[in-house]
């Protein structure tokens, strides 16, 4: 009788077992991604990444022709997504395909914050009690279309304006400037202006100087500790600090909703004031990390491109209105932003172009629970998910065999190839979707269309356009860096000299729908 209790329950002790682990594993029979095997053992991929940088996942993808594979890495397993479908049906599974534990995680090592805001920042991403990232919510809700973003695209763009109007001068006189150098100054000048509002810590040029060094050291400083991350960590110190004191004097009252808001959400959940310095430093990158390579590809293409320059005039002055000022018996040119997307679909199409083509952003996810995709493949826990945009926008079966050239009417309605919407991914897609794009997009265009209308920009050396490289551009951005810059000459044209020159955008609703989020939206 006794042996016979003893062996029903090794039985069911057996069975719950077997369910466990080897039904769990294999009860649905859907295999894993393939495994991608390696000349070097282990340690194969991890080189691969370090060695061939953004170009590992071209190579990937043409070596495998899979829509998602293995990348066994020593302890911890990765997957790499190369199709569209798939990326999408991984962005449709939010909760357990998560962005914000990674965000958390990378949050809290990129700023330097404490034990303590990563202790609330887990707790707040624990499935079962927190509110999963609630946190983020509040940034997304001040960059949506509405009055915050208005506020912030008009503050914005009447500092471009007045910029533009101080390179105005006679035709004899042209300027020369290092193309990439003299944007980002000037884009983080009119951002920083809109966002943190009259007393914009980066008015200090130490402030700016150290941020651009800290960006340039952020995979130090996520995947080494800091104290081999020395320069890093330094300057990071200098720009907390300058918002520490910002924050201190009360300015951020006087700023934009994006910071008022933000700021807000942080103090309810507790983080200190040293924390919440720190942290700013992270949002301040969102803020500018990506904006300004982005218009340098879109000046740069488009000044080297005679017919799109030609056409993007032409486009412009439709949505432009001209009239004589009464006081001073001067021209007045009006741009108004919110005509852009109907009326001038070669200025769009070769800003999606530029951007496709200089996108290098990756976007991560944790599989927080074992998740099946597509009915087809199994991602198991606690591996990590990478969906490199580089492997989609240089994918010639999706955009075709000029993929790795500029094509200014790719995405013009006169193209006959019809590209999916979710192709592109330049602004990531799903539940992490930029919420900047908005913003961004209209600084782009207001940068683009006064440069583009008021000047000629050529090399310096009166030579031929000369493309940068960017093999040694920093993963850490969504948008490549040039690795070198280039020094150009602006000359104001003859014909705009006698006139003043405005930027309107719109009140009302988004004016830019590039991504397939948004058109879908707006159907
Ligand atoms: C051309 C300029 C920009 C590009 C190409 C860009 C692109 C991206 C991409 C690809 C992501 C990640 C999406 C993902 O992982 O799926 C992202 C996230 C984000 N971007 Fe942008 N961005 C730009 C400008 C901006 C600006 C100007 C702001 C703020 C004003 C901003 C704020 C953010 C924020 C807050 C996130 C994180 C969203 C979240 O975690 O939920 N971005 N951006």
């Amino acid at each position: 009788m006794q042996l016979a209790f003893a062996l029903t329950v090794a039985t069911c002790i057996i069975i719950a077992i077997w369910h466990k682990f080897w039904a769990r594993k294999h009860g649905d029979r859907r295999p894993e991604p393939p495994v991608i095997p390696t000349y070097i053992p282990i340690f194969g991929h991890a080189f691969g990444m370090i060695w061939y940088k953004k170009e590992y996942y071209k190579q990937l993808r043409d070596k495998c022709h899979l829509p998602i594979v293995t990348l066994p890495l020593p302890g911890s397993k990765i997957y790499a997504a190369f199709s569209v479908p798939i990326i999408q049906a991984i962005q449709k599974h939010s909760k357990t395909l998560a962005f914000q534990p990674i965000q958390a995680k990378f949050s809290v090592k990129l700023c330097g914050a404490s034990k303590d805001a990563l202790r609330i920042l887990k707790k707040d991403m624990d499935p079962e009690n927190g509110t999963y990232g609630n946190i983020y919510v509040s940034m997304h809700k001040a960059l949506n279309p509405g009055e915050t973003l208005n506020e912030l695209n008009r503050a914005m763009i009447s500092r471009v304006c007045d910029f533009v109007d101080t390179i105005q001068r006679p035709p004899a006189e042209s300027i020369n400037v290092n193309l990439a150098e003299w944007l980002r100054h000037h884009l983080t000048a009119a951002t920083t202006d809109a966002v943190y509002g009259p007393h914009n810590p980066f008015r200090d040029q130490a402030v700016e100087k150290a941020f651009w060094i800290f960006e340039r050291e952020i995979p130090k400083l996520i995947f080494l500790p800091d104290w081999l991350a020395l320069r890093g960590a330094r300057n990071r110190k200098v720009v907390a600090d300058a918002f520490k004191r910002y924050f201190l004097s009360g300015h951020h009252d006087q700023a934009s909703g994006l910071v008022k808001d933000f700021y807000a959400s942080e103090i309810e959940y507790g983080f200190s004031m040293s924390d919440r310095s720190l942290f700013e430093v992270g949002h301040a990158l969102a803020v500018l990390g990506n904006t300004s390579s982005a218009v340098f590809w879109l000046v740069f293409y488009v000044f080297s491109s005679p017919e799109a320059l030609q056409e993007i005039r032409q486009e412009v002055s439709t949505i432009m209105t001209t009239s004589i000022n009464e006081a001073s018996g001067k021209k007045e040119y009006i741009v108004d932003l919110r005509k852009v997307n109907a009326s001038c679909p070669t200025l769009v199409s070769c800003f999606r172009e530029a951007i496709r083509l200089h996108s290098i952003g990756i976007s991560l996810r944790q599989v927080c629970k074992d998740t099946v995709l597509n009915d087809t493949y199994r991602l198991d826990k606690d591996a990590m998910v990478l969906m490199p945009t580089i492997a989609i926008h240089t994918d010639p079966a999706l955009w075709g065999d000029d993929v790795n050239s500029f094509n200014y009417r790719r995405f013009h309605h006169s193209n006959p190839r019809k590209i999916p919407p979710a192709a592109f991914r330049s602004f990531g897609g799903g539940t992490t979707l930029c919420p900047g794009r908005h913003f961004a997009t209209t600084q782009i265009m207001a940068w683009t269309t006064m440069l583009v209308m008021r000047f000629d920009v050529e090399p310096a050396t009166g030579g031929p356009w000369v493309q940068p490289t960017t093999e040694n551009a920093n993963l850490a951005n969504v948008m490549a860096m040039p690795d070198n810059d280039i020094e150009v000459k602006i000359t104001s044209r003859e014909e705009c000299q006698n006139g003043t020159w405005r930027v309107i955008a719109s009140d009302k609703e988004a004016m830019f729908s590039i991504t397939a989020e948004d058109l879908e939206e707006k159907k």
